[in-house]
């Protein structure tokens, strides 16, 4: 392979980057202050699972406190080093079956998190476990050598091998028998289309194309752990389709785990069982989509367009009447939207009744009353970072 490819290219071999270094840090003794309560449970169930011995209780992913603190870099030869917190004591599990999204802006601590827990990345202490991989990073290390499904956020991959030859190196290291690689890989090349590009050198595809292998090679060999580093970034909505379904399909009726780090709300929605959300190293959320809806989006939205213009000061002056907490959010000509809080709203049965009177006395085209979507939700994610 150094012959083929070189030294330079070496350096940023996928294989040496996804072979885990292992143990040596220690878990973290700081105590967590203000935590919510879905956070401190989460906290609990990784400590709790870390110390089981019956390996079927055991989540598939255990990360038990785990701190980052980078070294940074000198701005000038007089300054000091200043050092960067990326993620700040976070714990969770991923349960068997289960698909966990991480979610956050940018430099919330998602990729340093994925990175602590596949190996490459040293935590400044807390603690990894892996189904099949064992102890990452912790007290209790063994000499496993199985290698969890790596996506990293970068494609790195050899600019000059093909498709194929990717596929079958990498089949190789995952210790796959020749037999089951071909089969492997044939049926990743029928699921994913790649059969054009099967002998395409990796610097001439596209970049979906170039993600979509990586994804691919994340999968290929059938790890029980999957860690997928924004896998679908740059990729056409097809292409996110086919990956969403490959996902779910891979660990349905399984007994392998997924985290995927993602920006979009949409894609947490669509894959994810449970979601965490990261702000500043932080966790400040973690479950499912209802509750994430619940914690940060208690509000229903009522929209109502009216049909007369000369109606919409008695509309809204009734809207008010009937619900005294309504916040109005937007008005365009006819077009009103009011936030409601879950308060004024129950119970729905009456809420409704007390609309559909509107909607006969005041002539409405139309109007609904909906809870927000995560989409919704969306700008109060990164609104917790004020909190
Ligand atoms: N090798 C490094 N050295 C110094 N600081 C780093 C390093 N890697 C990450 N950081 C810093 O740590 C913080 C967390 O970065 P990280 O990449 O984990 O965030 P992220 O949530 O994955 O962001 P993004 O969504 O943009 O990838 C950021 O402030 C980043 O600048």
């Amino acid at each position: 392979m150094e012959t083929k490819c070189g030294k330079k290219i070496m350096r940023k071999d996928p294989v040496f980057r996804i072979s885990p270094q292992r143990r040596g840090s220690r878990p973290n003794p700081e105590e967590t202050v203000d935590e919510d309560e879905d956070v401190k449970a989460e906290r609990q169930r990784a400590a709790t699972a870390l110390s089981t011995s019956h390996a079927d209780e055991k989540p598939v992913i255990i990360a038990s406190c785990l701190h980052k603190v980078y070294a940074g870099q000198k701005k000038s030869c007089f300054s000091k080093k200043k050092k960067k917190i990326a993620t700040k004591n976070i714990s969770f599990c991923v349960k068997k079956g289960e698909i966990l999204g991480l979610l956050g802006p940018n430099g919330a601590g998602k990729s340093s998190s994925i990175r602590m827990i596949s190996g490459i990345t040293k935590p400044t202490a807390g603690e990894v476990e892996l189904k099949g991989c064992g102890s990452v990073w912790g007290h209790q290390g063994d000499n496993t050598v199985n290698f969890p499904g790596y996506c990293p956020q970068e494609n790195v991959l050899w600019p000059i091998l093909t498709v194929r030859e990717h596929l079958e190196v990498f089949a190789a290291i995952k210790g796959l028998r020749k037999e089951d690689a071909t089969i492997a890989i044939s049926r990743l090349v029928d699921t994913f289309k790649l059969h054009k590009q099967l002998n395409v050198r990796v610097q001439k595809l596209p970049e979906g194309a170039t993600r979509k292998l990586c994804f691919v090679l994340s999968i290929l060999g059938n790890s029980p752990v999957l860690l997928l580093d924004e896998p679908s970034t740059g990729m056409d909505p097809a292409g996110q389709q086919q990956m969403w379904q490959m996902i779910q399909a891979s660990i349905k009726n399984t007994e392998k785990g997924v985290l995927l780090t993602t920006h979009y709300l949409a894609e947490a929605e669509a894959v994810c069982d449970r979601i965490a959300i990261m702000v500043s190293g932080r966790l400040r959320c973690i479950g499912s989509i209802q509750h994430l809806k619940n914690k940060l989006g208690k509000d229903y939205i009522l929209e109502l367009r009216v049909k007369e213009a000369s109606q919409v000061t008695w509309v809204h002056a009734e809207i008010l009447k009937l619900f005294p907490q309504a916040a109005q959010q937007e008005r365009y000509s006819t077009f009103l939207v009011y936030k409601l809080p879950l308060a004024d709203v129950y119970p729905l049965s009456q809420t409704f009744r007390k609309l559909e009177a509107v909607k006969h006395n005041f002539n409405l085209e139309e109007y609904s009353l909906s809870q927000c979507t995560l989409e919704k939700v969306g700008p109060l994610l990164w609104f917790v970072s004020f909190l």
